[in-house]
């Protein structure tokens, strides 16, 4: 599995802190910034993390950012996205076997890396299961993304 990783600043450490994890789990992982404690905007990160997941290279990612919050609302913006804050473990598998979540974001201000570590383990071993009422939920997802953006097409 390849894995898109990115913070802002407030998530930049504990971001660093659970690289190692992604070695032991052998999981390949490219991290998209940002590289420093600077100041940065989570919607900028999330759009190019969001945008190498939708391309297919990388089938899922991890932003951190102070709550996890500002990255989830950027990356539910980006078309294919399904992002969700998981800050406890039966969310962090849950959401991809039943919503087929591929955007899991930690809050740095929230956990520390004890628990981020469970998480991101919880959220990678997860699979989605092809279950006709989560598929079909998930289609309406997407039928609700395609309808947002008619209504933006059409000025509504
Ligand atoms: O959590 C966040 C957005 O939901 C951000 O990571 C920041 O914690 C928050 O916006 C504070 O930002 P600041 O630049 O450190 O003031």
């Amino acid at each position: 599995m390849k894995i898109a990783l990115g913070s802002d600043h407030c998530g930049y450490e504990l971001k660093v802190a659970l690289k190692p994890l992604f070695a032991k789990l052998g999981v390949e992982v490219t991290d998209f910034g940002c590289h420093s404690v600077e100041p940065v905007d989570f919607p900028d990160v999330a759009r190019t993390v969001c945008n190498a997941v939708r391309g297919g290279e990388f089938q899922r990612g991890i932003m951190v950012c102070g709550t996890g919050v500002g990255a989830a609302i950027a990356a539910n913006k980006v078309p294919g996205i399904r992002a969700s804050v998981c800050h406890d473990i039966h969310s962090a598998h849950q959401c991809v076997e039943h919503d087929d979540v591929n955007i899991m974001c930690l809050g740095a201000q929230i956990i520390g890396p004890w628990l981020a570590e469970d998480l991101v383990r919880s959220f990678l071993q997860a699979e989605f299961r092809t279950d006709e009422h989560f598929r079909r939920r998930v289609n309406k997802l997407h039928s609700l993304e395609l309808e947002g953006a008619r209504e933006l097409l059409n000025g509504k």
